[in-house]
């Protein structure tokens, strides 16, 4: 390692020791902490199992940035690219039209096998795999409702999918020994102001109650739920809003997503965090920049991101906390999005271990809200990046933007000529 990099986290390393902080013990905690790599930035959200379809369910990519991943094959080499320059072991979360096979087989059909290259791929990785059924871009989706449709046919073919999803996710866990998190997202809602919006959220409970009615061994499989406020043509009403799923995931055991971007524009998750763990086991995070009318930006590093990591840090929540990204930018290089947004969510949690969390809670319980400020203020420009950089290279993956140069030779050599 260079010589500069050491004796930059030395100098850190006293700097954090006068306030309680063990750095060496930091980056050991750290380096424990898994992000899902969603592999939906890799294709804009196209996916492999149904060719033409265009992208529905009220979310979209903008940008053709040249180069996406066009192949199963593709996708991971891209994701193996981009896992090489982020420090640390990490997951991957593939959604159903992620199936790599030569069947027609449709969603309600899809079966463990059809995903065998992916389990096979994370085990050499040494990754592991999380799931989402894909409850858009299908014709049975056409008039934006699924598992809350009115027509009973639509609703099981909906449902045959999900409980296809949660076997195929119990397998992932199963396979590679790591818990496989599905999360269950549906576009369901009204462009314009309903009548009736009792019926929807019953048939939506309904549902997802048959959906759930197996048991899966959780050691394999959890189940997440997730809201959002509107989405294209969703604007007056979605079926499964933030109230919706807190209580179908408080009353039926299932974990909570939060996502950044599904809430009124100045809603935060990270004020969310503690009062769900409250009453939750578990949470699944989809870490995301809302940017006016959705969520999908590349995150940066960001208030709201260094207070959710802050959150998980203070609260001591991380260990019952999934941290997923979703993201879909398709003006920028697919893989150097995936690189930023995953080391800057990596970068907000060091921060956050970098804060002298007891001391600054024994202060506020004195009252002493002017030291409060002060050292929280303070330590913003504590000298974290040195950490940072000393953590990047003994994981073997660049320091600062270096990673940029091995983005850009991929660029050239691989996305390039596709
Ligand atoms: C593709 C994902 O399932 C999707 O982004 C979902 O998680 C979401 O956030 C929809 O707005
Ligand atoms: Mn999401």
């Amino acid at each position: 390692m260079d010589q500069s990099i050491i004796n930059s986290y030395n100098e850190a390393q006293k700097l954090y020791a006068v306030h309680g902080i063990n750095v060496d013990e930091v980056l050991e905690r750290l380096a424990q902490i898994k992000i899902s790599l969603h592999c939906w930035q890799g294709d804009d959200v196209k996916g492999f199992l149904f060719k033409d379809k265009e992208l529905s369910g009220g979310i979209a990519v903008t940008g053709s940035y040249p180069g996406r991943a066009g192949t199963p094959d593709e996708l991971r080499k891209d994701l193996e690219q981009a896992l090489a320059l982020i420090p640390g072991k990490h997951k991957v979360n593939l959604h159903a039209i992620y199936a790599d096979t030569d069947e027609a087989v449709d969603l309600d059909e899809l079966q463990p096998r059809h995903f065998e290259s992916w389990v096979n791929w994370a085990k050499e990785q040494g990754l592991g795999l999380d799931f989402n059924p894909t409850c858009f871009s299908h014709p049975k989706a056409a008039d934006g409702f699924t598992l809350s449709h009115a027509d009973a046919d639509i609703r099981k073919f909906w449902i045959r999918h999900c409980k296809a999803s949660r076997k195929i996710a119990e397998h992932f866990g199963r396979e590679l020994g790591q818990t496989c998190v599905t999360n269950f997202w549906v576009p369901d809602g009204y462009k314009d102001t309903p009548v009736d919006r009792l019926a929807p959220r019953t048939r939506l409970k309904e549902s997802l109650d048959e959906i759930f009615e197996e048991e899966i061994d959780p050691q394999y499989n959890i189940d997440a739920v997730e809201s959002k406020l509107f989405g294209i043509g969703s604007e007056s009403y979605v079926v499964g809003s933030h109230e919706f799923y807190m209580g179908y995931g408080l009353t039926r055991g299932k974990a909570i997503c939060l996502d950044a971007g599904h809430f009124h524009p100045t809603e935060v998750i990270s004020n969310k965090l503690s009062s769900i763990l409250m009453f939750s086991e578990q949470l699944l995070l989809h870490v995301s920049r809302p940017v006016r009318w959705d969520s999908d930006h590349v995150v940066t590093m960001d208030d709201e991101l260094l207070e959710i990591a802050r959150e998980l840090v203070r609260g001591d929540l991380l260990s019952r906390t999934n941290i997923g990204l979703d993201f879909f930018d398709g003006s920028i290089n697919h893989i150097a999005a995936w690189v930023i947004g995953t080391r800057n969510t990596i970068k907000a949690l060091l921060r956050a271990m970098l804060e002298p969390v007891e001391e600054l809670k024994r202060i506020e319980l004195a009252g002493d809200y002017t030291s409060r400020l002060a050292l929280v203020e303070e330590f913003k420009s504590y000298p974290f990046g040195a950490v940072w950089d000393y953590y990047c290279a003994s994981q073997n993956t660049p320091v600062r933007e270096q990673w940029l140069a091995d983005v850009k030779r991929y660029e050239q050599e691989v996305l390039a000529v596709r």
